[in-house]
């Protein structure tokens, strides 16, 4: 895991880097512009002619490090700065002197367009409103410029917390982001506008915290290396030590839905599965997956001793995929959540939708419940619009999560989990392959098929590493297949050939 920390958490941690460590400022910003000009020169594009654009405060410092460092390299570099001197921060006052003293050639209205590429150190995480007037022209005119863009800790005009563009925001093909990523590089708008993150170390190490920061809540990134722990399996182990997952999945016309996620679920380790399901599709599931057991029950008659008994003899149960949203699936989901006790129960699709109109059925429910909404399902969830949420979907997620008690699983491009302890994991694998009806089925069917094999089948913390393994799924099938053609059956193939490399590892 690697950890993320907002731009508050940044600006903190460079205080207590400062005052409480005794490291000179000056130091860090040194080693910013030297990662920013290594960046720069690293033959991803021609540095003949490199301008680079300050603001007054300390990412236009960095901007303006990196520039002397290059010019003393013997590269041939010119400084923009975009702004009042007057406004200066310290250290990028410094900053100019120093350019000043190296006879560093700054410039006024620079053509973008003579350069080979453009240093972005016009706003970092000081971006404090939405930039309007001149700034906003400056940055519209780098983005026309169709140069390569090094942005400087965060592309200017993103925010470093959302990843919402604040009026407008520089298109970087490579962002330097100082000491940790911020999760604006990675969320929303962030996914298109930052480019390659590479993460500089410049001296600035999390020493005062453990894993959490004061107000209980911090960021993760999830490695590859961090699915080397889930397909460990106990060789001497049964069916029974691997789970039983009970899945209340399809309806008439929707039986798909109920086998991706099923087999997705037995593909993913799990020891046994059962479908509670309508009778209409009894047929088509058995011929599908037979290795599957089944109940099955008259939509009239939706609640039996034998969903009673079922939900006793799972160790895991999954609800919704394809359940339709008539109303006896909502009399299932009431029961499942009324009865299940404390078995990890991952709500989904319809269950979602049904959920949306009793939110009280979820307060109630005994944890862990784990929710897994896209976007649009989670704005039915919390009845706030979906550019409302957009606008801010940690905060979105992070007080849902605290409302409920529930980890959810925010769908997106870039998929934001929260667990109840305010862990928040921001899943950069997958593409836009995984952008196609059924995978989130399959998605339900891995969670569901890893916590069975977790500990106590409930370990909650597999959760953003199914995530992850879903994302590297997409990205393994359209390297096979293209990522317009693929399929979310292709998903559950790829399951298989990633697992036996995650298991020879
Ligand atoms: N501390 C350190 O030693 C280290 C810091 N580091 C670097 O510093 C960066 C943070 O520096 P920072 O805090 O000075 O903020 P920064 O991003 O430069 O922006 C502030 C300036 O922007 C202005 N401004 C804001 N919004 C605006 C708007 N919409 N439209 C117009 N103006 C606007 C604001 O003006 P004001 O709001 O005062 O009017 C002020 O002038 C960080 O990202 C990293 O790169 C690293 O090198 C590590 C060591
Ligand atoms: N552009 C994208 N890049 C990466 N992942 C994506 C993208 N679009 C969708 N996904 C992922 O694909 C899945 C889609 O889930 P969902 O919308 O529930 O699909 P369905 O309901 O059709 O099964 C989610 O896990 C989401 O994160
Ligand atoms: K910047």
């Amino acid at each position: 895991m690697k950890k993320i920390v907002t731009g508050e958490q940044m600006k903190k941690l460079d205080q207590y880097t400062i005052n409480s460590m005794k490291v000179p400022s000056s130091v860090l910003m040194e080693r910013a512009g030297l990662a920013v000009s290594e960046a720069v020169t690293c033959k991803r594009f021609s540095a003949d002619r490199i301008l680079v654009v300050c603001g007054c405060g300390n990412n236009g410092g960095d901007g303006v490090c990196a520039a002397r460092i290059l010019h003393l390299k013997g590269y041939k570099v010119s400084v923009f700065v975009a702004g009042d001197p007057k406004k200066f921060s310290e250290g990028m006052r410094e900053q100019v002197e120093i350019a000043r003293n190296y006879r560093i050639n700054f410039v006024k209205n620079p053509d973008y367009a003579e350069y080979t590429v453009i240093v972005d150190a016009v706003f970092g995480v000081g971006l404090s409103r939405p930039v309007t007037g001149r700034m906003r022209v400056i940055l519209g005119q780098i983005n026309e410029s169709h140069v390569p863009v090094v942005a400087v800790d965060i592309p200017s005009g993103l925010n470093s917390d959302t990843g919402t563009v604040m009026g407008i925001a520089v298109q970087a093909d490579v962002t330097v982001t100082m000491a940790y990523a911020k999760p604006g590089l990675f969320l929303r708008d962030g996914q298109t506008h930052s480019g390659h993150v590479m993460v500089a170390d410049i001296g600035i190490y999390d020493t005062r915290l453990k894993n959490q920061d004061e107000d209980n809540f911090c960021f993760f990134r999830t490695d590859k290396e961090d699915l080397g722990s889930l397909f460990i399996r106990q060789e001497n182990g049964n069916k029974g030590t691997f789970g039983k997952v009970l899945l209340i999945a399809g309806s008439k016309n929707m039986a798909g839905a109920a086998l991706l996620s099923g087999e997705a679920c037995m593909r993913a380790g799990a020891g046994m599965l059962k479908f509670y399901t309508t009778n209409e599709i009894r047929e088509s599931i058995l011929s599908n997956l037979p290795e599957a057991m089944l109940s099955v029950f008259d939509t009239k008659e939706p609640l039996s001793e034998q969903l009673e008994k079922d939900m006793e003899w799972a160790d895991v149960i999954g609800i919704g995929p394809g359940i339709s949203t008539e109303p006896y699936a909502g009399q299932i989901l009431e029961y499942v959540l009324k009865n299940k006790g404390n078995k990890p129960c991952v709500i989904d699709a319809d269950a979602l939708n049904l959920l949306s109109l009793h939110m009280s059925l979820l307060k109630s429910a005994a944890p862990p419940c784990i929710v897994t909404p896209h976007i649009g399902e989670f704005s039915r969830l919390t009845g706030m619009s979906v550019s409302e949420l957009c606008s801010d979907i940690p905060k979105a997620v992070r007080e849902f999560v605290q409302e409920y008690g529930v980890v959810c699983v925010c769908k997106d491009a870039r998929t934001l989990t929260i667990l109840p302890n305010g862990c928040a994991y921001i899943n950069t694998s997958g593409n836009s392959a995984l952008a196609t009806a059924g995978s989130g089925d399959v998605l339900t069917g891995i969670i569901l098929g890893i916590l069975a094999g977790s500990d106590n089948h409930a370990d909650i913390r597999v959760i953003p590493l199914a995530v992850y393994l879903h994302g590297i799924l997409g990205e393994a099938a359209s390297f096979r297949r293209s990522k317009a053609g693929v399929i979310a059956s292709d998903l559950i193939e790829e399951l298989t050939i990633q697992n036996k490399k995650l298991e020879n590892q």
